[in-house]
């Protein structure tokens, strides 16, 4: 993945200021967290980065034709689809039956819903419908992933064996990602790259580098203790889920 340059972006709606001289470099096939607190911006942010507005000024260079998929807060699975008609509704254009099949199978064994694929959304818990759409964002061949806080609102324990479950589909097909949240513990986990933003109109406040090795992250280890401090210290709003 070639650099990326969100270059002095600016975004207001109807004379309220959102973003503003908002300045990102990245490069490489990295896990960017970017925490942020509540309405200043990180939604919009992933918009501009998806196209779907545009800023007031600035842009964004090096995404132009890359594909992008995306996972959310809520799963949004079709309901009338099967877990595997989920999947293979985003495929169809992109990939002939057999090479459907052989995806589809692939990241359905590794979210573990292979012997699920024939049940519909509503039968599934929420873990599992997320481990679907975790399985979704993956399978589509995209350059990158926007994540708008898939991880919020799950009770402590489902949160920390989805975001186990993100890391192990990320590590046998990495890809750039976008992961705005409001949570420090799933960017501290997560993010190759910490991003922390200001109140609005908002920039980048704080950039940390997480240097630790996903496998080897824990909320106790005394590096990421340390990056969580720094983050607080600049940062009092974020939220422990
Ligand atoms: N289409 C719009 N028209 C007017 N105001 C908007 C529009 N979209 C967003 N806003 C406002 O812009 C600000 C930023 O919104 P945005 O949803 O990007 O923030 P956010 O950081 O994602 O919020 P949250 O943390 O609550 O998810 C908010 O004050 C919001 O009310």
């Amino acid at each position: 993945m070639a650099f990326i340059k969100i270059d002095n972006i600016y975004k207001s709606y109807k004379g309220l200021k959102v973003l503003e001289n908002f300045t990102m470099h990245i490069e490489g096939k990295k896990i960017i967290a970017i925490l942020g607190p509540s309405g200043c911006g990180k939604t919009t942010l992933l918009n501009i980065l998806a196209g779907i507005i545009q800023p007031d000024k600035g842009k964004v260079i090096g995404l132009e034709n890359k594909k992008i998929s995306y996972l959310f807060q809520e799963p949004r699975l079709i309901k009338w689809k099967t877990v595997w008609e989920n999947i293979d509704f985003i495929l169809k254009d992109k990939m002939a039956m057999k090479e459907r099949e052989k995806v589809i199978t692939k990241y359905l064994k590794m979210v573990n819903l292979m012997e699920f694929r024939n049940y519909y959304p509503n039968k599934l818990s929420g873990g599992m419908k997320q481990r679907a759409a975790i399985a979704r964002a993956f399978a589509y061949p995209s350059d990158v992933l926007l994540m708008d806080e898939p991880f919020k609102s799950l009770d402590f324990e489902l949160k920390f064996k989805l975001i186990d479950c993100f890391i192990k589909l990320w590590e046998v097909d990495k890809r750039l990602v976008f992961f705005v949240t409001h949570d420090i513990h799933a960017a501290l986990l997560l993010g190759h790259d910490i991003y922390v933003l200001s109140e609005k109109p908002t920039n980048v406040k704080l950039r940390m580098v997480n240097e630790i090795p996903h496998r080897e992250r824990s909320l106790k280890n005394k590096y990421i203790l340390e990056l969580e401090k720094k983050i607080i210290d600049n940062f009092e709003e974020i939220t422990h889920v």
